[in-house]
């Protein structure tokens, strides 16, 4: 039988983090994997030395991810395709406002029997409306497209400490293959057949957080946060239901759903920067700078794509929560509206 050959596209926080657990498991399952990983990694200059040469000399992506050790069958490449030349499975974890530009490099040069697995926690926005990543780059690539997304903040799984996650497959085939790539026994993979449903969730808890953040911010408190989950989670489950079809009511008590929406609430990278918001007064844009060392904040370019759906729909009413973020981080609406726009 032919070996998988994996191949990652992106090499951020979480991009780093994922594959040290894949890097490992590649060489557990030497019957199934290649024991070689290839990881794209967009080249920049770091303490005047290329990030990938520090990668490959260290074992360590010394900007993203410091203090956590790559394993050495990981090697850093900065030209995307001599990364995916030879590979059989792509794992695509690059912030989602660059996946498109990643997709048009590699059109026409991937085979139709390669599998890949988005990471990513975003929409494709466009004219025409909210595309899901995996529709993207399957329709770039024309191939088949898995998703994986949970209630997994990148450093926690980097010190090994327990966590869950959920893979969205069109093929169980895909989804048992996957779940071998990536479980280990810290790190608890399930699978179901949502492959949209499991990496929506992901893009719209990055809003909520967004909320709950400005809730910090605010000094609100612990029962106002866990309104803004449960109500976050309610707008989450309409939006996705609404907008596309086939989207299972379990997966949102998967990982992915309801467990992401509690993590990212009270340890993400979006929690940290709209509490800085709210008691900075200073933009995202240079919170995001100032405070996040090179990583990309998601939630809320996602809250301004996803605002401009609600309102074409002219369904404010229906979306309150996320409608109300959106003027807060966009139209200058006051942080404290935030509770009393919402009921
Ligand atoms: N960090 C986390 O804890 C988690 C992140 N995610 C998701 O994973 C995806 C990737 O996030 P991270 O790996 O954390 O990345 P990150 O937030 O650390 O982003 C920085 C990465 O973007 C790259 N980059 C910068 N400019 C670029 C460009 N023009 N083109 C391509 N790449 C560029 C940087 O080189 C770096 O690798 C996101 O959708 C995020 O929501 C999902 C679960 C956990
Ligand atoms: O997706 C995440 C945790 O599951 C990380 O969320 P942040 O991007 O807000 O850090």
């Amino acid at each position: 039988m032919k070996k998988e050959r994996v191949a990652v596209i992106g090499s951020g926080n979480w991009g780093s983090a994922i594959t040290r657990i894949m890097a490992n498991n590649v060489r557990e399952h030497g019957n199934l994997f290649e024991r070689d990983i290839r990881m794209w990694v967009f080249e920049e200059i770091v303490n005047n030395r290329k990030l990938t040469e520090l990668i490959n000399e260290k074992h360590e992506n010394v900007k993203y991810l410091p203090g956590y050790k790559i394993p050495d069958n990981v090697r850093a490449i900065p030209d995307l395709i001599e990364t995916v030349q030879g590979a059989t499975i792509l794992v695509f974890v690059v912030p989602h406002q660059f996946v498109l530009k990643v997709c048009e490099q590699l059109k026409g040069k991937i085979s139709s029997d390669v599998k890949a697995i988005s990471l990513i926690k975003g929409f494709h926005a466009s004219e025409s409306g909210l595309k899901p990543i995996t529709h993207v780059i399957s329709e770039y690539l024309n191939i088949n497209v898995s998703s994986l997304s949970g209630a997994n903040i990148a450093h926690e799984i980097a010190e090994e400490k327990f966590s869950e996650t959920t893979i969205g497959y069109k093929n169980v085939k895909d989804g048992e293959l996957f779940k071998i790539l990536f479980e280990t026994k810290y790190f608890r993979v399930g699978i179901v057949d949502d492959v949209v449903g499991v990496e929506l969730c992901g893009a719209l808890k990055n809003v909520v957080a967004v909320g709950a953040g400005m809730v910090d911010g605010l000094k609100m408190g612990d029962n106002t946060k866990a309104a803004i989950i449960r109500i976050g989670l309610l707008e989450m489950k309409k939006f996705i239901q609404t907008f596309y079809s086939g989207i299972r009511d379990e997966t949102f008590f998967q990982s992915c759903g309801i467990a992401d929406v509690i993590t990212s609430c009270y340890g993400g990278r979006n929690r940290k920067v709209a509490e800085a918001f709210v008691l900075s007064k200073k933009s995202f844009e240079e919170l995001e700078s100032e405070l996040l060392n090179g990583q990309k904040l998601q939630g809320t370019l996602t809250a301004k794509e996803i605002y401009q759906v609600i309102k074409r729909e002219n369904l404010e009413n229906e979306f309150p929560l996320f409608t109300t973020i959106y003027r807060i981080a966009y139209d200058g609406l006051a942080p404290e509206r935030l509770v009393k726009d919402i009921v």
